[in-house]
């Protein structure tokens, strides 16, 4: 897969390639019966023929719903088409599929599922500017209830493209789009409501994406395995890198559990900083990370001025108070790369500008969703937006961490996690990931990229080991991640920027 392949389109890009592709001389009904075509294959492909019910809205997700009905029917499926509004009241491209179609055509209703077998959801996709009307989602409904499969076309009517939000959307068991995804089949709730995806060729061109300037991806290895650090013949360990874990005590197990993600994303050499006092349990615990005690918080600059460390980690397992404060500007003071978790963010909520005015080096925020509000504040803007805005105040990539991560830059670039398991929602698999991205920032790559791989990772770690999942097995389960790495192929030449 190219890193073309997991560009995101907002609802108005999407609108954009669709008008880049008729001024290129692809007329509108064209792609319409492309994508009409698209759903009926992909609805052949599944399921044998049964009294099937389209639902059409007035725009050109109804449009697409015609061409698929008109399609299964010459398959000999016995389709019924069911209209929110009336046909003379089309326009466009959806005005002429629709009088192609010469079957049976009734008015919405909840009746009208009464006797489907399959139901087409093709009533509004990326054109949907308010609440669903009654009608559409009392249908909806009638027809989840019915028990029987419901494929929609481009999203699940009610669902926004752009942002996931439902608008009254009912789920689905499969949803076809055109094109590429947009950002709303990957961030909750629309993805739940998606179902199974399929993203259909429709006859856009794929160069058209380059004029489009995509901002947002879905996470995948082609977005940075370029950057990924490969292992020379002559590495050397500290051609590795080392990466420093700020340890705390009495909890002593989350930085415990971050300094073994670092070491198993293959930093050289790991150590943990830990208060004197609780040399011996982590000692006790620890074989290959290296145990260093601070007689007093402020050893810790000291340590640092052993200049070999190449990323710091600060967070896990740490209380949120002054002396957490004062590690982090240390840290922060040193330009290495940094990353920021759990306590280290908490400990600035009432002073978030402290913070942000010390991030001046590549600088990696993983915060939840309840360390988010603490840091930025309550904003009920979607997730993406958030991630992009918090970045940019701050200056730091953000790992906006859920069942649908966002990582975002400063820049505004962002890149959207779909591989985690439930399973992940689990204690200390927050501070894993936190120490597989300080891993990967020890051996030099860019912090962007070094969130989404280890987000990545994570993961698929978590995917291959299933039920049961403690954060304890994570570390172990990351070689195995990152040996079916090989299996994504040749990198290719440019990620993304
Ligand atoms: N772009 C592409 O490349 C391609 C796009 N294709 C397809 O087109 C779809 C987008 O089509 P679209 O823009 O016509 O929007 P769509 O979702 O059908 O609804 C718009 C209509 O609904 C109306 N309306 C809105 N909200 C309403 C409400 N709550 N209650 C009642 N009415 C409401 C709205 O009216 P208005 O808001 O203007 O009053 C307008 O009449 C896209 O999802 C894909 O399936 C493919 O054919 C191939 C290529
Ligand atoms: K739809």
């Amino acid at each position: 897969m190219d890193a073309d392949k997991t560009a995101l389109l907002t609802v108005a890009q999407m609108r954009e390639a669709d008008e880049r592709a008729i001024a290129a001389g692809t007329p509108g009904t064209t792609l319409m019966q492309h994508a009409g075509d698209a759903v009926a294959q992909a609805i052949a492909r599944r399921w044998t023929p049964r009294p099937l019910t389209v639902l059409c809205g007035p725009g050109n997700n109804g449009g697409d719903g015609f061409v698929a009905a008109r399609l299964l029917a010459q398959q000999g499926w016995p389709v019924t088409v069911a209209l929110l509004g009336d046909r003379e009241a089309l326009r466009g491209d959806a005005r002429f599929h629709a009088h192609q179609w010469g079957g049976p055509l009734v008015s919405l209703s909840p009746d009208a599922v009464r006797h489907a077998r399959l139901i087409v959801d093709a009533l509004f996709g990326a054109g949907l500017s308010r609440p669903l009307p009654d009608v559409a989602a009392q249908t909806l409904a009638a027809a989840r209830a019915r028990g029987v499969p419901v494929v929609a076309v481009d999203v699940p009517s009610g669902v926004d493209g752009d942002t996931g939000a439902s608008l009254g959307a009912v789920g689905a068991d499969l949803t076809v789009t055109f094109f590429r995804k947009k950002p709303g089949h990957l961030l909750l709730p629309g993805r739940t409501l998606c179902g199974e995806i399929e993203v259909a060729d429709i006859g856009i061109a794929a160069p058209a994406l380059a004029a489009l300037q995509p901002q947002a991806h879905e996470n995948a290895p082609a977005c940075w395995l370029p950057s990924l650090p490969a292992l020379g013949h002559g590495t050397h360990k500290y051609q590795r890198g080392h990466a420093l874990v700020r340890g705390g005590y009495p909890t002593t197990g989350a930085a415990r559990l971050a300094a073994l993600g670092a070491a198993r994303a293959g930093a050289g050499l790991t150590s943990v900083a830990v208060p004197a006092e609780s040399l011996a349990i982590y000692a006790s615990h620890l074989l290959s990370v290296m145990v260093q005690p601070l007689a007093q918080p402020a050893d810790l600059s000291a340590l640092l001025e052993d200049g070999r460390h190449t990323a710091l980690l600060a967070g896990p397992g740490l209380p949120d108070d002054p002396v957490t404060r004062d590690a982090v500007l240390t840290l922060l003071g040193t330009g290495k790369p940094c990353v920021l978790d759990a306590g280290a963010l908490t400990a600035f909520r009432y002073d978030p500008e402290t913070l942000f005015r010390a991030i001046e080096g590549p600088c990696v925020l993983t915060p939840h969703e309840g360390e988010f509000q603490r840091l930025f504040g309550m904003d009920d803007a979607d997730k993406l937006s958030r991630a992009r805005r918090a970045a940019a105040r701050s200056g730091a990539v953000l790992v906006l961490k859920g069942a649908d991560t966002v990582i975002a830059a400063p820049s505004g670039l962002a890149i959207i996690n779909a591989n985690a398991p439930s399973t992940l929602a689990t204690a200390g698999s927050g501070d894993v990931l936190a120490g597989l991205v300080t891993g990967l920032l020890a051996q030099g790559m860019p912090a962007f990229q070094a969130a989404a791989a280890a987000t990545w990772l994570h993961g698929d770690a978590a995917t291959q080991f299933g039920p049961g999942l403690i954060a304890d097995d994570l570390p172990g389960l990351v070689p195995g991640a990152l040996a079916r790495l090989a299996q994504h192929g040749q990198a290719p030449q440019a990620e993304i920027s």
